[in-house]
């Protein structure tokens, strides 16, 4: 009997090679890619093709892992798995007073004038007694509308996550992306109802996106707002179309990243900021992460009506990248869990400390259960 994907991504982890296994929101099959050898590939301009892991701060290296061997498989969804609907329980108490001192810190500079947003994060460390891929697993039957990933490369580390936010779709010359912020807590058999803070910070980063790629994109479509559901937490959600004519990825994607659902606004004021007083490295936490230039070979069988036309066969370029929130980096036993949030003039700094505990149960929930 053949080996099933988990047992195949073990043997390779053993062997201390690069590799990566996705699964695409509401989609049933996992993939898996598989490099073999360490070299840490080097995204230089957006032409590669591979799985890239982009970092946080750009001025960082995005690796890339190298399609040596690629396989998909059906995902078999456990049909006893037991939703947790307890968020567990973790004294988080002594990072509060920092998270707290650092929120009034932005307010201030926000007040000041300087700043309109900057979205703060901190890092969690639990010890968990579960193996990464039985923490995958549970991922893939937690989070079926997510992205869910597991990614190694021995030079970098052991990284884990379910992700809402598309950062950038392309196919040919179409491009998606999303505006994703504001967060409410879900709650059985509520439609939740979002306050000017939340709505406003999400309209500053559809307004960033649309300016973004005014100059780059043609035909650029904005959808209404609306309420989205992310494991036990409502965001609210603007999607965005375009075409790209002639630009390049590299420039869209320098255009885009890091946008204010991660880092702030204006951009570079805010990126200062976080650099200088987050007190922790995000590495690639909030950067992105997925399949880049990927070809997809779409035949058509012929038809009377297409005999004389030879051109059956297309060949479609195809880049999907998610931005990468709700993760985690495990290192032995040790797992740290990345979460952050929005900051504006109308935060509360208590009520921006309860939304990265709510956040960090998607995590904990794994981790620990
Ligand atoms: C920064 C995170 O999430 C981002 C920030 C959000 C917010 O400020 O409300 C909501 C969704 C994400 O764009 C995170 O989950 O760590």
């Amino acid at each position: 009997m053949s080996l099933g994907f988990l047992d195949q991504i073990k043997v390779q982890f053993r062997k201390g090679l690069p590799f990566v296994a996705y699964r695409k929101p509401n989609e049933g099959e996992i993939k898996v890619i598989f490099q073999n050898d360490l070299e840490l590939h080097k995204v230089t301009d957006y032409t590669e093709s591979g799985f890239v892991f982009a970092p946080f701060d750009e001025r960082g290296p995005a690796v890339l892992i190298r399609k040596d061997e690629a396989f998909a498989e059906a995902f078999e969804f456990e049909p006893e798995y037991a939703e947790n609907p307890i968020i567990p329980a973790l004294d988080q108490d002594s990072d509060k007073e920092l998270y707290l001192k650092l929120t009034e810190q932005a307010i201030k500079r926000i007040d000041s004038g300087n700043l309109k947003k900057v979205v703060l994060s901190r890092s969690i460390e639990v010890e968990t007694t579960k193996t990464p891929f039985v923490m995958f697993s549970d991922l893939l039957n937690q989070y079926p509308k997510a992205f869910c990933y597991i990614w190694f490369h021995p030079k970098i580390g052991l990284w884990l996550g379910a992700t809402p936010e598309i950062f950038l779709e392309t196919e040919n010359n179409t491009l998606r992306t999303m505006s994703l912020a504001g967060t409410q807590l879900h709650r059985v058999g509520e439609t939740p109802i979002w306050k000017e803070k939340e709505l406003e910070e999400q309209e500053m980063v559809t307004q960033f996106i649309q300016s973004a790629l005014e100059d780059k994109v043609s035909s650029l479509e904005v959808s209404r707002a609306t309420s989205f559901k992310a494991g036990n937490l409502w965001h609210i959600k603007t999607s965005v179309s375009g075409n790209m004519n002639n630009s390049r990825l590299e420039e869209i994607i320098g255009a885009l990243h890091p946008t204010p659902a991660v880092c702030g606004l204006p951009k570079k004021a805010a990126k200062e900021f976080i650099l200088e007083n987050e007190n922790y490295d995000r590495q690639f936490y909030t950067g992105f992460l997925g399949e880049l230039n990927f070809k997809e070979d779409i035949s058509r069988p012929s038809t009377r009506r297409n005999q004389e036309n030879r051109a059956y066969r297309t060949i479609k370029n195809k880049t999907s990248l998610f931005v990468n929130l709700r993760c985690m980096q495990i290192l032995g036993n040790t797992v740290s869990v990345y979460v952050g949030g929005g900051i504006t003039s109308r935060s509360v700094p208590e009520k921006e400390w309860q939304e990265t505990k709510d956040k960090s149960s998607t995590m904990l929930k794994i981790v620990l259960k």
